[in-house]
């Protein structure tokens, strides 16, 4: 019996439910300190040309070419400092001292650094061939006033704010918050720090779930440890609902007899799609409730991990307006371990993704791929993802990895 088929394709999972998302409409306005990381819900218009005026690239002399013609040295006729242009007369025949960033004085052809001119008794010389615009940075040339800086759906960084606080803006709006609700289910779930009873085990999901979420600038609801109990998930989800805009759920989405996860949600909302055709992570569940997503983790921690990086991150991009799902683009690479694998779902194993000497990049398998291994994350670096219908592989062959992201550590 073939137990992968009926299985969703994680590629058509992820259609379905993009498809089936709107980005938010709420936005919020903040000042650029506190934007690092959210998305612009706007175009970002420039009020300003930058630069805001033509000024030079270095210290020297600013000069008018004909004044050159006859290699004579030229007195100085003042001189230009950044926040203090030369505002005198410029007699012909005369040039100006001028330094970084200051504007240069009307009339100036070129900016020639003080390395290429040498002091005489009757003023500078200039030794150097001078080329019309050399050094000097003109008005505009990196955005001119009324362009569109960053359009809707950039995510603001490092990268983008300092151009913002360059334009003189002091505040940027953005798409809010995504609000996410998260609770583990579980009777055999304890926090760190209590006891264990005989087989108890710490809730690890929660913690690995919250932290992602921050790091992906959500809105955290976290609703702790919820029993198995019909009647307590049946609360935890009505409560959940009415305060996020996505629900995350972890374990009780199998087939055991206190997986009651499933039998809720057909109850209080629709499921759209359960089981997909990956490990670890087959027993993902998407649908909606009353008014927010649900995404139902697999209890095992791998899998819950794997499957909140895999579909949970993208569903939550577009949510936020974010055009990148913030998956790290995949590389093809020559295995240098075997890789135990069985035909029929799309395996996500972890891998160390290294370069040799002579620059070529090659995989690693971190060890046992449990999906109750979850130091296989820290041990790795990367996901080898192998296909469908890929049985094992042998060392030497070429498979695909995916380099962790930034929530696993990676770049
Ligand atoms: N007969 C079948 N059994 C199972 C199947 C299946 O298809 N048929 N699928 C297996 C797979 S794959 C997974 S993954 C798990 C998923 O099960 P659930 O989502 O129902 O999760 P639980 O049964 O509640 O727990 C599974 C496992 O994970 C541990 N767990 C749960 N929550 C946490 C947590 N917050 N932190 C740490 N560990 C957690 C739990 O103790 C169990 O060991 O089902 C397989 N079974
Ligand atoms: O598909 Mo499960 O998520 O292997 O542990």
């Amino acid at each position: 019996m073939d137990f992968n088929a009926g299985l969703m394709p994680l590629d058509v999972a992820l259609t379905q439910m993009l498809d089936r998302i709107s980005p938010l409409h709420d936005t919020e306005t903040l000042p650029l300190m506190q934007a690092f990381g959210r998305i612009t819900a706007k175009d970002v218009v420039s009020p300003l040309d930058v630069p805001g005026f033509d000024n030079s690239a270095m210290d020297g002399y600013a000069v008018r070419l004909i004044d050159l013609a006859d290699g004579q040295p030229l007195p100085l006729a003042g001189k230009a400092f950044a926040g203090q242009p030369f505002d005198g007369e410029w007699p012909t025949g005369t040039c100006v001292r001028i330094m970084t960033g200051a504007p240069v004085p009307p009339g100036c052809d070129a900016v020639v650094m003080q390395e290429e001119t040498e002091q005489t008794d009757n003023g500078v010389r200039f030794s150097a061939r001078v080329n019309a615009g050399q050094n000097i940075r003109r008005r505009g040339e990196d955005i001119t006033a009324g362009s569109a800086v960053f359009p809707r759906g950039t995510r603001l960084t490092v990268a983008e704010l300092p151009v913002l606080a360059s334009l003189g803006i002091p505040q940027v709006e953005v798409v809010r918050k995504v609000r996410v609700a998260v609770f583990s289910t579980g009777d055999e779930l304890k926090l760190p720090g209590e006891q264990l009873a005989a087989g108890q085990i710490y809730d690890t999901n929660r913690l690995a779930v919250h932290l992602m979420l921050e790091q992906l600038g959500c809105e955290v609801i976290n609703l702790g440890i919820i029993p198995d109990s019909q009647e307590k998930l049946r609360a935890a989800f009505i409560a959940a609902d009415s305060q996020a805009d996505v629900v995350i759920s972890s374990g009780g989405v199998s087939v055991g007899e206190a997986d009651y996860t499933k039998t809720i949600l057909d109850e209080l909302g629709e499921i759209a799609f359960w089981k997909l055709a990956i490990k670890p992570g087959k027993p993902f569940a998407f649908g909606k409730l009353n008014h927010s997503w649900f995404c139902g983790l697999p209890g095992n921690p791998v899998s819950a991990a794997l499957t909140f990086y895999q579909l949970v991150q993208p569903l939550l991009a577009k949510l936020s307006g974010n055009p990148d799902s913030g998956l790290s683009p995949r590389l093809r690479v020559q295995t240098t371990t075997r890789l135990k694998k069985s035909p029929g779902r799309l395996d996500f194993q972890r891998g160390v993704l290294t370069r040799n000497a002579e620059g070529d990049l090659s995989v690693a398998t971190t060890g046992h791929q449990g999906s109750h291994v979850f130091s296989s994350f820290s041990q790795g670096n990367c996901f080898i993802v192998l296909e469908r219908c890929r049985g094992n592989v042998d060392a030497g062959e070429w498979v695909e990895v995916e380099p962790f992201n930034a929530l696993f550590g990676g770049l």
